[in-house]
C-alpha cells in the first residue's frame, strides 16, 4: 500500500530539550492512527513538524513519498496537508459560511472580499457544501460563529480544514471539552471520512480514539514506545506502565 505519512528519524529540539527523538512511523494511505502518549510525550510537537509549525531539527517527514521537511506550512497544505488546532482558530462574529471562506483563501490566489457573497467559483462553492455536509453543519451557512455551541465550533473547524480537500488530516484532540453527546457526533464524523483520506489524530479519550483508529502509536518522553492495534494498546505493559507511572507521579 501507498504511504500516507511518512516520518523518518524525526528530532525536534528546544534549545537543549529534546522534545523529540528519532520518531519513525509510517502511516498507509486512508489509515486512521491515533497518537497517544502522557503529557509531555511530544505529541503536539511530533504534530507541529509534521505541519511545519516547527522545523525537525533532524530527520526528515514525507508526505505521499515526497519531502517536506524543508517546506513551510503553507506549501504542505497545498500538497495535500490539512489540521485542526486543540485551541480554536474561530473568527466569532463572523458567519459559518465567511469562516469557511477564510479557510478557502488559503489556498486560493484569488482575491476576494469577506463579506460579500461573490468570489467562490462552483468548485469552491461545492466544496464548502461538502465539507459542511460531512461535518454536519448543512443549514448554518448564515449563523454566527458565536452563536454555535461549543462541538458545534469544533465542528466548523473540522469543516473548515475538510474544505482544503486535505489528503492527510491531522486532528489535535478533536474531543476535548466536549460534552458525551457531542463526542459521539465527532467520533462519527471521523468515522464518515471518506478513506482515501488518511487522518492521523492526537486525543487523551483512550476510550473515544481506540475505538476510532485502526492502529496506534504510543511515545513517551519524546520517543517513540510501542506501535500496535487498538485492541492490543490497552493491554501493553509498557503504555500502562508510562499511563500509571504518570499517574502516580502525579497524585
Ligand atoms: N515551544 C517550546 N519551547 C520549549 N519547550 C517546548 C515547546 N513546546 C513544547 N515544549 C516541551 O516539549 C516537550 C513535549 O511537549 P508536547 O507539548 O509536544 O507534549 P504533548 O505530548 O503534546 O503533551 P500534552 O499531552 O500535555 O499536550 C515538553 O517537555 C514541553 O514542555
Amino acid at each position: 500500500m501507498d504511504d500516507g505519512l511518512v516520518l523518518e528519524e524525526v528530532g525536534v529540539r528546544f534549545g537543549g530539550l529534546r522534545a523529540v527523538e528519532a520518531v519513525s512511523i509510517r502511516v498507509p494511505a486512508g489509515q486512521r492512527r491515533a497518537i497517544i502518549g502522557p503529557n509531555g510525550a511530544g505529541k503536539t510537537t511530533l504534530f507541529n513538524a509534521i505541519t511545519g509549525v516547527v522545523r525537525a531539527s533532524s530527520g526528515r517527514v514525507l508526505l505521499e513519498g515526497r519531502d517536506v521537511t524543508r517546506l513551510p506550512v503553507h506549501a504542505r497544505a497545498h500538497r495535500g496537508m490539512g489540521r485542526t488546532f486543540q485551541i480554536t482558530n474561530l473568527f466569532p462574529r463572523l458567519t459559518v459560511m465567511e469562516n469557511m471562506r477564510l479557510a478557502l483563501r488559503g489556498l486560493s490566489p484569488r482575491r476576494f472580499s469577506i463579506l460579500g457573497r461573490d468570489g467562490l467559483d462552483r468548485e469552491e462553492a461545492g466544496r464548502i457544501e461538502a465539507a459542511l455536509a460531512l461535518s454536519r453543519l448543512s443549514g448554518r451557512l448564515d449563523q454566527e460563529v458565536r452563536a454555535l455551541s461549543y462541538g458545534e465550533q469544533r465542528q466548523l473547524e473540522m469543516a473548515m480544514a475538510l474544505a482544503t480537500r486535505p489528503r492527510l488530516l491531522l486532528l489535535d484532540e478533536p474531543a476535548a471539552g466536549l460534552s458525551p453527546s457531542e463526542r459521539v457526533i465527532v467520533s462519527d464524523i471521523i468515522r464518515s471520512l471518506p478513506r482515501t483520506m488518511t487522518v492521523v489524530l492526537i486525543e487523551h479519550d483512550m476510550d473515544l480514539v481506540l475505538s476510532l483508529v485502526d492502529w496506534v502509536t504510543c511515545l513517551n518522553n519524546g520517543r517513540l514506545l510501542v506501535e500496535a492495534a487498538p485492541d492490543d494498546i490497552r493491554t501493553d505493559p509498557q503504555v500502562q506502565e508510562v499511563y500509571l507511572g504518570k499517574a502516580r507521579h502525579d497524585a
